[in-house]
């Protein structure tokens, strides 16, 4: 283990824990707590020029005394601050310091992005420096970093500078890739992401970073590779008469790419070697069916089959699903998460041990120790870059080199598909069901809010649902759960009181969730306002409306996922994309997902829209879990780390050295695959 945070010069208990809380314990885990963006520092403007979601900085004077309140547990600071063309109201959460600090009186500039709220025009958690400090930030840049509840930039800030007092990163590449990539030595660039000194040396620097990133993920891929190398296939599965049958009786035909996939299984089961595939489904392409059937005819072959999905709530999803279409065949499905209680658990185990139990779905509850198969044949992963390789790799040891389908909705481009997913071969279905009619798209403003309220209300009347995803508060989660209920609150009070709206936070627990969705899927809840935790897999055809507030902040690759929640039914689906920001670049980038409801062609585009090289922005694309890096902006960095890694293999090089402090950790890293 690293130095723990707490040596570092300044750091309490409560900056401790609270950098506990971002997974932050010790001095090497801080200065690879990249900052999300940079910002700088505009020229000061008049209170009466400030606009509704513009950046902007005021030089005022606080014209009335700082007031500290609690509601709701959040201690709240609120004040006036004025200058001559007008005044403004601030307010801060969990600061109550501030109190003491801003004096009625003092001038200080106050730097934020303006909000209209409660009727007025309001800073909510402002910047505060004093002007000949402002004067000196206005030449430089500075880190934003990931934060929580009761963090300041500012604290972290401090932290950094002290930490990289006492901490140096060593250099593990040769000195000859350095040069062939033109990368700068890693001490020096990771110095540079965090006190930026100029745009060109933080974009060298950054370079070299999300190079590191991209390399610790392809290698830890080759450790887990060699430590595995693909299995023979001890499991014959043939896919014969009663899975014809099967397939025959459901309730709908299936698709062309459906039946493609089947067959790229079918020839995996029956081939020499164990099956390592990935089926990438656009959203709603049908993904679940095809797993369905394939494990169902591991089971039709003496074999058991497993699923894992990321979340309690897909789990269920699933569960309900198998059983309606497996059961009445004979077949023994179980479902087995964190909420599966004592005996059912433990009844759960035994029969899945015996081998009575032939499917078993659920959450990461079952890669557990004491979970044991009598002949698992075949496993499959849901959303496979939630699971990391070391869970990939526990739910294999759960077998004997059991055949693997891994499946993810996200598309990825194929030129970065073939980078990213080295040691998979695989199936891609980007064909919707006949039935289906393409969502209608509409990219709009914040004015049209009360319209796209209207219309869930329309929607409804006739018999369906809506979904609407808040908008997000980056800075809390606090601030964003509040948000949702608040949200919540507004629109029931605007709909008829015939109709139900709930909240889901992903704060909730997963009972608490499961209700609301179980209510939600069965109509007595019609309109559910929700966090994002309705990304994945959500299955309600009966939705046909999804708004999405603060539609820019989203990558998107996720809004795309969003959307697929509905237009899965045969009705008529709707996509409202509301944009808090008119800025040119968001309005291009949503107009892409307006335009098309084909992910890979969104995929593709995104690529195209961003290039490579966009260093400043926000992550995007919301498909991978690299801290710094985007698969998409730094697409050319993704290939150098990638060849360099071949390189290296050749070369003899030793991956085990580079990880072998934090194996763990980088298996953990590689989260994606
Ligand atoms: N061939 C088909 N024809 C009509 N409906 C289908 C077909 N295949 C699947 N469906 C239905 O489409 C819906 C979406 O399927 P499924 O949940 O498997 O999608 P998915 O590919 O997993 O999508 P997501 O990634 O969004 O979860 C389900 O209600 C399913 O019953």
């Amino acid at each position: 283990m690293g130095i723990p945070v707490r040596e570092i010069k300044g750091i309490g208990e409560k900056t401790e824990k609270l950098l506990a809380r971002l997974e932050i314990e010790t001095v090497d885990q801080l200065v690879h707590h990249y900052p999300r963006c940079y910002t700088t520092y505009p020229e000061p403007i008049a209170i009466s020029d400030i606009k509704t979601g513009q950046r902007c900085s005021v030089e005022a004077e606080i014209s009335s005394p700082i007031h500290l309140k609690t509601v709701r547990k959040l201690k709240l600071c609120t004040g006036l601050i004025a200058d001559v063309s007008g005044q403004l109201f601030v307010r801060w959460f969990n600061m109550p310091y501030l109190r003491n600090t801003l004096k009625q009186g003092e001038r200080w500039i106050f730097t934020g992005t303006p909000i209209y709220k409660d009727g007025r025009l309001m800073f909510e958690q402002p910047e505060y420096c004093k002007k000949e400090k402002y004067i000196q930030l206005m030449e430089t840049f500075q880190p934003i970093y990931p934060l929580t509840t009761g963090l300041s930039n500012k604290t972290v800030q401090k932290a950094q500078a002290a930490a990289f007092e006492m901490y140096r990163e060593e250099e593990y590449l040769p000195e000859s890739v350095r040069k062939y990539y033109d990368l700068e030595p890693v001490d020096k660039a990771l110095k540079e992401v965090h006190f930026p000194t100029g745009t060109e040396h933080l974009m060298e620097a950054k370079k070299r970073i999300i190079f590191d990133e991209f390399f610790r993920f392809f290698s830890a891929l080759e450790l887990v590779k060699d430590r595995e190398e693909q299995a023979l296939n001890h499991y014959i599965i043939p896919m014969e008469e009663p899975v014809k049958r099967f397939i025959e009786s459901l309730p709908y035909p299936l698709t062309g790419a459906q039946k493609k996939v089947l067959s790229e299984i079918r020839q995996d089961f029956s081939g020499t070697m164990a099956m390592n595939r990935l089926l990438q489904g656009d959203v709603g392409s049908g993904k679940t069916i095809v797993a369905m059937t394939a494990m169902y005819a591991a089971v039709l072959s003496g074999y058991q089959a497993a699923l894992m999905a990321p979340t309690e709530v897909l789990a269920q999803q699933h569960y309900q699903n198998f059983r309606n279409l497996l059961s009445p065949l004979g077949i023994s499905i179980a479902l087995l998460t964190g909420s599966t209680k004592g005996r059912e658990k433990r009844e759960i185990k035994e029969k899945c041990a015996s081998g009575e139990i032939q499917i078993l779905i659920g959450t990461h509850a079952v890669i557990q120790d004491d979970v044991l198969f009598d002949n698992l044949a075949f496993i499959v992963t849901d959303e496979q870059h939630r699971f990391g390789v070391k869970q990939r790799d526990a739910f294999m040891k759960k077998g004997r080199d059991p055949h693997v389908l891994v499946m993810s909705a996200t598309p990825i481009p194929r030129t970065l598909g073939i980078i990213l997913y080295r040691d998979l071969d695989v199936s891609i279905m980007n064909e919707m069901p006949a039935s289906r009619l393409p969502i209608k798209n509409s990219v709009v403003g914040t004015s049209y809010r009360p319209a796209a309220w209207e219309f869930i209300r329309k929607q409804v009347a006739l018999g369906h649902q809506a979904y609407v995803i808040c908008p997000m508060i980056e800075e809390s989660e606090k601030m964003d759960l509040e948000n949702v209920e608040e949200y919540a609150r507004m629109l029931s009070q605007a709909l008829p009181p015939s109709i139900t709206v709930a909240a889901l936070n992903g704060h909730m627990r997963s009972a608490e969730k499961n209700e609301i969705m179980e209510r939600f899927s069965k109509n007595e809840i019609q309109v559910l306002v929700s966090t994002t935790v309705v990304e994945v897999g959500v299955d309600v055809p009966n939705a046909t409306v999804m708004v999405i507030e603060n539609a820019e902040r989203f990558g998107l690759a996720q809004l795309h996922q969003l959307r697929g929640r509905v237009g899965r039914g045969k009705a008529q689906s709707y996509c409202v994309f509301i944009s808090g920001s008119e800025k040119e670049e968001a309005m291009e980038r949503l107009s892409i997902i307006g335009h098309s409801n084909d992910g890979f062609e969104i995929a593709n585009e995104d690529l195209k829209l961003r290039g490579p090289g966009e260093f400043f922005g926000v992550k995007q694309s919301g498909t991978m879990n690299f801290a710094l890096g985007d698969i998409y902006s730094n697409a050319d960095i993704l290939k150098m780390a990638s060849e360099s890694v071949d390189y290296l293999k050749k070369e003899g090089y030793n991956f085990q050295k580079l990880h072998q402090y934090s194996l763990e950790k980088n298996l953990n890293f590689a989260k994606n695959i």
